[in-house]
């Protein structure tokens, strides 16, 4: 080993990069071959000994009033950088400091990047006579241009930067009109922090006591889907792209969910609308359903809101308030309920291909699933004294997995008040169209089972063919007909809703054991805190008890050995396994001892995680004190 000396003669005229990115080279004395003189250094001692050596350094810098023969010559007041100044008398007070300490400094003023010359084109002034005609580059016409330089810098006087936008950009019109509308993060956001599990061929064959990582935290499927849920939920935006209106009473931040864009009066008879909107009161995001000129004449029209309003049921969309509105310039219907991010309709969840999520398979099992979370909704809905109305699969939303709910309740209810004729049918003939209604639809998302044609074909003809249980025939037939309430219904359908109660239990212990494991976490997030709050606070760099002899010292060795940790190599160690263990262990205050070493490996010391956290508590108590 060469120590010292060089190991490459044909090295010695080159440069050494280290002291040209670092400012210094830690192998200077110990083996690197390459030239460690800092050419800067030469020019400040040049400077220094001959001020009309002084050019090359000086010329550059000639703008500047400060830079004086007095200051060259070593005068103290030229030298303190007491008086901040953006012209070239700081940086030089600074070089004289730098190179009376010596080279080794982690930032190097020396170094090209960081010395502020007055004048690029000086620079290269050398290379070309016509380089010097180049103007300098300049912000804009405010910031101090080239013939201001040496004016010492004065914050008060100081030009305010304004970015300059063009009149009419959308991005400006938005921020200025628009006081809810904040820019989002793009899409898709960075999941850095997590790694993807790996392909089942490359998994490890755990033993039963084994654990991974992955197992510490809930599943990645479930965690990407409630992310991309949350994803969804901030999706903006602004009013002047989608050209809504900007609020609607405590109602803003409109956003169109709809994904296909197309307006149709397909539904209710009125060109409908669903926007995703925030309230004003509450910061809550809601969805609105909104109905183009509706004619709506009285307060009266609305009467059976607040029954709906009042209705709470796990497969109802739940109605909060219905208003009018003449925002969109119409007289629109407006109605709010609440908002489940990232949900299709039956029709988008079955039939079509949304980005790159496939239509999902219509089986038996589902369609049952399906018939009992309807039975449910409309039990609930005729209890309430109403009735359901609609039965459009696209007015039935999948908010999770075979999770159905009624979307748009309420809306017949007000349309026909709202219109001359009026309902002509009594409540009990409008409950029973549920039943029948609810046949329908079910007997339609079955009819995708059957290969045969049975689209043509009438009920009666049609129920036969289709390949499911005869008791899924006979239920359908029946509600078809007309021939079953509510009641009828439930018994007839007890075992189905028995076992998809089994499964929405199953489901349940699922997510709680998934809870339970983000539980833990929670707390060692804030035992981190606490460390983070304690450890490298800059008021207490010159307080004893943090120096080595000091009572805080094991915290700071503590957050060494659970963050910092190196291999054999030198190479971090970034085992979560191992922080995990260690803050459960000093959170639980375990008589386990470890042994703590300075990065220096100068002092060591042996302490016990009970011990630690009396440290951590009483540290933590100073603070808030
Ligand atoms: N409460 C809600 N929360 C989240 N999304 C919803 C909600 N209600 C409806 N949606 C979604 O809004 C989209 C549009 O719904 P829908 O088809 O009912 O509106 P529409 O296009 O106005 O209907 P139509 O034109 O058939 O009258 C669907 O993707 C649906 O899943």
């Amino acid at each position: 080993m060469n120590n010292g000396g060089t190991q490459y003669e044909w090295a010695k005229t080159i440069p050494c990069r280290n002291i040209k990115i670092h400012g210094f080279c830690k192998w200077e004395k110990k083996g690197c071959s390459f030239n460690h003189d800092d050419p800067s250094k030469k020019n400040v001692s040049e400077v220094k000994s001959s001020p009309q050596t002084a050019k090359p350094v000086s010329e550059p810098m000639s703008a500047s009033t400060t830079l004086s023969s007095e200051s060259l010559s070593g005068s103290k007041a030229g030298l303190t950088p007491s008086k901040p100044s953006v012209t070239g008398s700081s940086p030089l007070a600074v070089q004289s400091d730098t190179a009376d300490s010596g080279a080794r400094k982690k930032f190097n003023i020396h170094t090209p990047s960081f010395t502020p010359t007055g004048s690029l084109v000086n620079k290269f002034a050398d290379l070309s006579s016509k380089l010097d005609d180049i103007p300098s580059f300049s912000p804009s016409g405010n910031v101090a241009a080239p013939s201001s330089a040496g004016v010492p810098f004065d914050p008060q006087s100081a030009p305010i930067f304004t970015p300059v936008m063009p009149i009419g950009d959308p991005a400006r019109s938005s921020a200025e009109q628009e006081p809810f509308y904040q820019q989002t993060n793009p899409f898709p956001i960075n999941y850095h922090l997590y790694a993807g599990q790996p392909p089942p061929h490359v998994q490890h064959h755990l033993k039963p006591h084994e654990r991974t990582v992955a197992d510490l935290f809930i599943p990645n499927d479930l965690r990407e889907e409630i992310q991309k849920k949350n994803e969804e939920s901030l999706r903006t935006i602004s009013a002047a792209q989608s050209g809504l209106p900007i609020h609607i009473n405590q109602y803003h931040s409109l956003c169109p969910i709809d994904q296909n864009f197309e307006t149709s009066a397909k539904s209710f008879g009125y060109t409908s609308s669903v926007y995703k909107v925030m309230s004003n009161l509450d910061g809550k995001l809601y969805t609105m359903r909104r109905l183009e000129n509706v004619p709506i004449s009285s307060e009266s029209c609305f009467r059976s809101v607040n029954k709906w309003r009042s209705l709470n049921c796990a497969n109802v969309v739940k109605l909060y308030e219905v208003m009018t509105t003449r925002e969109f310039g119409d007289n629109s219907l407006v109605l709010i309920y609440d908002y489940y991010p990232m949900s299709r309709n039956l029709l988008e969840a079955h039939f079509f291909k949304i980005g790159d999520k496939d239509p999902e398979l219509i089986t038996e099992p589902l369609l049952w699933n399906y018939l009992v979370q309807l039975t449910n909704a409309v039990s609930e809905v005729h209890k309430a004294g109403l009735a359901v109305r609609v039965f459009d699969p696209t007015k039935i939303i999948v908010t999770n997995k075979a999770r159905i709910r009624l979307s748009a309740c309420g809306v017949y209810d007000i349309l026909e008040a709202a219109s001359k004729e009026g309902s002509t049918e009594s409540l009990e003939q409008l409950q029973a169209r549920d039943m029948q209604g609810m046949g329908i639809l079910i007997y339609d998302l079955a009819k995708s089972l059957v290969f045969a044609k049975v689209q043509n074909l009438s009920v009666e003809e049609g129920i036969p063919k289709l390949t499911v249980s005869d008791k899924l025939k006979f239920v359908l037939k029946k509600l078809i007909e007309n021939e079953l309430s509510v009641q009828q219904l439930q018994q007839l359908i007890a075992p189905e809703i028995l076992s998809v109660m089994n499964g929405v239990q199953d489901s349940a212990d699922y997510m709680e054991a998934c809870l339970s494991r983000e539980v833990e976490n929670a707390r060692l997030v804030r035992l981190f805190a606490k460390l983070d709050f304690i450890c490298d606070r800059p008021e207490f760099v010159k307080d004893g008890s943090w120096s080595e002899t000091g009572e805080r010292y094991p915290i700071k060795l503590f957050r060494d050995y659970v963050f910092h940790q190196v291999d054999e190599n030198g190479k971090p160690v970034l085992d979560l396994t191992h922080v995990i263990n260690c803050l459960n262990k000093l959170d639980a205050g375990s008589k386990e001892t470890i042994l703590l070493v300075s990065p220096d490996e100068m002092s060591c010391l042996i302490v016990s995680y009970e011990t630690l956290k009396e440290l951590v508590e009483k540290s933590f108590c100073q603070l808030r004190s």
